[in-house]
């Protein structure tokens, strides 16, 4: 199947003379939720903005459903629906004037059948007669989402949607982003919340420095690079790690009573078996265990850290 939107070789230079992207290459696939993670400054923003028209490429090419964004600009853009980070409403009208308003920005004719649509799905069919200043900080944000849906777009981007939103807030969003995209609509949201990445996305694409450093779908990705780590509590205190098990590489606790082992999930061996044959053989008893599977945010850190 073709991509919703394609990015090839897109660099962007700002004027300083800062190159806020290099090379950008990204497929988006219909009806997907991808999330773009990255550390701040990353050029995620950067990245929207050339692709939503409102920043210029300094190189490459990004079509939407086929439409170049630069030759068939009207079209491309007609296909996307942005909630930019700040929220900026018109504190004094009320929601369903302001969502109607949006729509006609894109010279799309009235149509209220769709406005009560959008209005119903993002649970704010009831505060339609209602001012936006009376709104509370979640409500707003789903009035900026309302806005960017007005005019039917096909994609939709979110860029930050839950920054500085409590985690009640974030839990609600989420629900909306997926109801969304039940709808058929295909969303990409940029976050630092690499939480909201794992709870979210189809693919997760990881941007550092203005470089794509990884895409993947988020299963493959938690399988491909996940790591486990296995806890052993010990009866007796120890002082150091045996010589014969150094080839375990095990780290001892400060207070000498936990021992942690690191293995990898996708090798056909993980060395427990043989490591618990040769702690007992040691002499070294185990009171309790425990396993833990590295999160995204570990696989991410050492990522980004990477030189
Ligand atoms: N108009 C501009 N002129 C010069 N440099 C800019 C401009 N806009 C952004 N930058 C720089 O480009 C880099 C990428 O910024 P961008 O806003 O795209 O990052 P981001 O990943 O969205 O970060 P954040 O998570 O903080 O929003 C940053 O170093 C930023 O300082």
């Amino acid at each position: 199947m073709s991509p919703i939107i394609s990015v090839s070789n897109l660099s962007k230079t700002y004027g300083s003379g800062f190159k806020a992207l290099k090379g950008i290459n990204l497929d988006i696939v219909k009806g997907e939720i991808f999330a773009l993670l990255g550390p701040n400054g990353a050029g995620k923003t950067t990245l929207i903005s050339i692709i939503c028209g409102i920043a210029n490429p300094s190189e490459g090419r990004i079509t939407i459903g086929g439409h170049d964004i630069i030759a068939d600009y009207r079209a491309a853009r007609s296909m996307i629906g942005l909630v930019p980070q700040e929220l900026h409403t018109d504190a004094f009208e009320s929601v369903w004037a302001t969502v109607s308003f949006s729509r006609g920005l894109f010279g799309k004719p009235k149509n209220p059948a769709h406005i009560e649509k959008v209005l119903r799905d993002l649970s704010l069919w009831d505060k339609k007669d209602d001012k936006i200043i009376t709104l509370s900080g979640g409500m707003k944000r789903r009035v900026m989402i309302a806005k960017a849906l007005s005019h039917e777009p096909q994609i939709l981007f979110l860029d930050e949607p839950t920054a500085g939103v409590d985690v009640e807030l974030r839990k609600g969003m989420w629900e909306v982003v997926r109801t969304l995209q039940a709808s058929g609509v295909t969303i990409i949201l940029t976050t630092h919340y690499i939480e909201e990445a794992e709870e979210m996305a189809d693919r997760i694409g990881i941007i550092n420095k203005g470089e794509i450093i990884l895409i993947e779908d988020k299963a493959t990705l938690m399988q491909k690079l996940g790591k486990k780590e296995l806890t052993l509590q010990l009866q007796n205190k120890l002082e150091a790690i045996p010589d014969v098990l150094s080839a375990y590489n095990l780290e001892l606790s400060d207070d000498g009573r936990t021992v942690t082992y690191d293995y990898d999930t996708k090798g056909d061996r993980t060395g427990i078996t043989s490591l618990l044959n040769d702690l007992r053989n040691a002499g070294i008893r185990i009171s309790d265990l425990d396993t833990k599977q590295s999160s995204l945010e570990d696989i991410f850190v050492s990522l980004v850290r990477a030189p």
